[in-house]
């Protein structure tokens, strides 16, 4: 069986106090492997993004027990939890790329960000990575100036070259057409095979869930369904 990625336990999360209370996950059990594409699916305000917070040391859990990257969360300070993080790549909706830094600029600052850093490997990884999600030659190129399926794929990129062992994506294809969502999802599945690191994407989009290994799906703060593909 491949390496354990994220096991989850009992986990509850709500927001608010008094009547104004919301609980939104309940009794949450759920085991990551290395390699493993997963979809994440529900109405909007099951809890999808909720999960995906607790998955990336965002947030700890009010209830049940989160380990992370072999790490118990509730043993962890503030420090130790944004360690955490330096490990997990995220992609979100909006790409929050910094558009008044090169393509190049935006995956290297990736790196700047972890101990350790060398200006000379990080460039040659981070001119790696362009190439790897199809951008190889358009590092020199401003930011803003690339459309929005290509600045996601920068986003990709970005979350990819630390070779995190857990990548997490919110909504990933919201704001692109069905084809250019499609090959950033395709993209990511390439990925996670090639590094072996486990993908989580909470979506909406029907037409990529062909590409995924595993699909859960929320529903009322529960994961209803498992259902692993073929
Ligand atoms: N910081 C917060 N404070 C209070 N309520 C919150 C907070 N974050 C989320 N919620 C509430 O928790 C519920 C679940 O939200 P969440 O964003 O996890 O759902 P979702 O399934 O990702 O929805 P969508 O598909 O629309 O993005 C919602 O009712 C939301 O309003």
């Amino acid at each position: 069986m491949s390496r354990a990625v994220a096991a989850l336990r009992g986990v509850g999360h709500g927001f608010g106090s008094g009547p104004r209370r919301r609980t939104v996950l309940r009794g949450i059990d759920l085991d990551l492997r290395a390699g493993e594409f997963v979809a994440l699916t529900g109405p909007s305000g099951s809890g999808k993004t909720t999960l995906l917070t607790l998955l990336g040391a965002l947030r700890v859990p009010e209830a049940g027990r989160v380990c992370l990257l072999g790490q118990d969360m509730a043993g962890l300070d503030a420090a130790g939890l944004a360690a955490l993080r330096r490990r997990i790549g995220f992609v979100f909706q909006r790409h929050h790329l910094l558009r008044s830094l090169s393509v190049l600029e935006n995956v290297e600052a990736a790196l700047h960000a972890l101990p350790g850093a060398e200006p000379r490997r990080d460039r040659a990884a981070a001119l790696a990575m362009l190439e790897a999600v199809g951008l190889g030659g358009r590092g020199a190129e401003p930011t803003a100036r690339l459309s929005g399926g290509e600045q996601q794929r920068v986003a990709v990129a970005r979350a990819l070259v630390r070779r995190p062992a857990l990548v997490l994506a919110d909504e990933p294809t919201a704001s692109l057409d069905g084809g250019t969502g499609r090959a950033v999802v395709a993209l990511l599945a390439d990925l996670a095979r090639s590094q072996g690191c486990a993908v989580v994407m909470g979506t909406h989009d029907e037409r990529c869930l062909d590409l995924v290994t595993r699909r859960l799906h929320m529903e009322d703060g529960m994961l209803r369904q498992t259902e692993q593909a073929a």
